[in-house]
């Protein structure tokens, strides 16, 4: 589908004017239908934009929070994105939010993933909001390239849910929710920082459906169209 790319001179505007967008579609899935759900991604790009987003205020006992992907690592571990989640979002007014990890302790991988999938049935069908992030290797959710399960992430067919990914740029085994689950959200985003991503993203849109990149295919074939945040 289309994509939009907004531009800024850096991480504090964008992360401001992401929130206020992110917060207004929530407010408005609340007005419509009385609760919001929101995924959002992890790793080290967020950490501002959860800042602003936690203090706009909406009523945030009507949003449930998710993560687009985790790495299977408990809350106690600092590679955890669900310890991002709780440090940086899950503050302020946005504390009264409901929060529901991916990651399931005791469980294997594979079990945390039926596990999430049935804790988040009701939530990604679809998704308020999306927001997406990007490595530098193209990666985005944990949809790695030449990862172990990403022509199941990626196919269109594969239902609704969390599946695993292993992938030598990983780290350790991931959870992950399909493109399924999240190429119709109500609002899709794409929040990408740094001047060395900058030709990854351009690499990426420019060869579409057919890229070698991950976030090149989900852009191209997604049903909503992407709204692009980047700073340098
Ligand atoms: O592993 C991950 O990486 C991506 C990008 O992270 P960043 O540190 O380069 O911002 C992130 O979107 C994803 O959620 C995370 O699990």
């Amino acid at each position: 589908m289309a994509y939009r790319f907004n531009i800024f001179d850096n991480g504090a505007a964008l992360a401001e004017t992401l929130a206020e967008r992110v917060a207004g579609t929530l407010a408005e899935a609340v007005a419509m239908r009385g609760h919001a759900s929101i995924a959002v991604s992890g790793g080290s790009t967020p950490k501002a934009f959860f800042r602003a987003l936690s203090s706009t205020t909406l009523d945030w006992s009507r949003v449930t929070i998710t993560l687009v992907d985790e790495r299977f690592v408990p809350e106690s571990n600092e590679r955890s994105n669900h310890a991002l989640v709780s440090a940086g979002l899950l503050q302020g007014k946005a504390a009264e939010a409901r929060f529901v990890p991916l990651y399931h302790d005791g469980a294997t991988a594979e079990d945390a993933a039926r596990l999430a999938t049935a804790a988040t049935v009701d939530l990604c069908r679809p998704f308020d909001v999306v927001v997406l992030g990007m490595g530098g290797d193209g990666h985005t959710a944990s949809f790695f390239p030449g990862g172990s399960n990403l022509q199941m992430a990626l196919d269109p067919a594969t239902p609704r849910g969390v599946i695993t990914m292993e992938a030598e740029g990983a780290g350790e085994p991931r959870l992950t929710f399909t493109f399924s689950a999240l190429q119709d959200a109500r609002l899709l985003i794409l929040h990408i920082e740094s001047q060395s991503k900058k030709p990854v993203i351009d690499r990426a849109l420019s060869e579409g459906k057919d890229s070698t990149l991950p976030i090149g295919r989900v852009i191209a074939t997604a049903s909503s169209d992407t709204e692009i945040y980047w700073a340098p």
